[in-house]
């Protein structure tokens, strides 16, 4: 019997979802015979520490896991489960994803004083968000909105709606399911309102590249439909040298493919991704079918490229 040491930050989310990967670990042992029994490792990282400085302002990718890959590199623990959308596009040599399991909901949420959807919101209203994407998003479709920067773990933010006056706060759906807080959600955000983070729903569960013993396991609980649309998504970002501290957004889903003569309708991956400007001024979007996830997510950057991205990029990263 091996113990494999899982490494997990200590917010309620992750320890939340961390608990909840285990868990199905657990099962698929029980499925397959395998003998594997897990235990939690508490980490703490620079982006804890830091939790109420503007993200944007610090900078630097990974700030939530860089302490938790050197704990893996290290052999004081062995996988760690992370939420997609702040994993860094490049993993550290020695250290892979070793699974993509199925993804959550991968939708933005309003939740909102009084039960008030979006469209309803006073003029005015005061919208708590510390995500740059969600802002911009947010001017672009309310321009009379007031953008107010909010910080911390999803249960302070909850709290924050209250105790700051606010009129409403954005969050992603799927935190507040794990959470088991879904009642508090007020709207889902459509994709024309607010596009979703790139991996947004997504869990990615980071191990070392050479833990075979490891690797045969997470690939029984790979998610194939979730794992191609996310590396579409990543791609995108990639290509774009994003990060979640910079306004851009992207989703994909699979869509049948209409010229097959397939009886089943074999699939295909629809990816739209977007930049845009702080103030919201100029939002950017594209969107493309395609097999092959990799060139999808090239492809729509691409696009956007030409149509000034870059300079979009540059000057919010100023
Ligand atoms: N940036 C923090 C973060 N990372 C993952 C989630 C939610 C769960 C997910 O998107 O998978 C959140 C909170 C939020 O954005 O509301």
């Amino acid at each position: 019997m091996r113990t494999i040491k899982v490494g997990s930050r200590q917010s309620a989310l992750a320890l939340t979802q961390t608990g909840h990967v285990i868990n199905d670990l657990r099962q698929i042992c029980e499925r397959e015979g395998l003998a594997f029994d897990f235990e939690v490792h508490k980490i703490v990282t620079k982006g804890d520490l830091i939790l109420d400085v503007t993200l944007s302002k610090v900078g630097g990718k990974g700030l939530f896991v860089k302490e938790i890959e050197q704990a893996m590199l290290d052999h004081k623990i062995d996988m760690a489960v992370h939420s997609m959308k702040d994993m860094p596009s490049e993993l550290p040599e020695g250290l892979i994803n070793g699974a993509v399991p199925r993804r959550a909901d991968p939708r933005d949420a309003l939740i909102s004083n009084g039960g008030l959807t979006l469209d309803q919101l006073p003029e005015g209203a005061r919208v708590g968000t510390s995500s740059l994407r969600r802002s911009s998003q947010l001017k672009a479709y309310r321009p009379d909105l007031q953008l107010e920067s909010l910080r911390g773990n999803i249960d302070s933010r909850l709290r924050k709606l209250e105790t700051e006056g606010l009129d409403a706060i954005i969050l992603a759906a799927a935190g507040l399911y794990r959470m088991g807080w879904e009642d508090r959600i007020t709207e889902y955000l459509s994709e024309t309102a607010c596009l979703p983070a790139v991996g947004q729903g997504a869990l990615g569960i980071e191990c070392r590249e050479d833990d075979a013993e490891l690797l045969h396991l997470l690939q029984l609980y790979n998610d194939p439909e979730t794992a191609e649309p996310v590396l579409a998504e990543r791609r995108f970002l990639s290509v774009l040298n994003g990060g979640c501290q910079v306004p851009i957004g992207a989703h994909a889903v699979w869509v049948p493919e209409e010229d097959t003569d397939s009886p089943n309708g074999q699939n295909k991956l629809q990816l739209t991704g977007m930049v845009g400007t702080p103030d919201g001024g100029l939002i950017l979007k594209e969107a493309l079918t395609g097999k092959d996830p990799v060139r999808l997510g090239e492809e729509v950057a691409w696009r956007l490229i030409e149509r000034g991205a870059e300079q979009i990029l540059a000057e919010v990263r100023g």
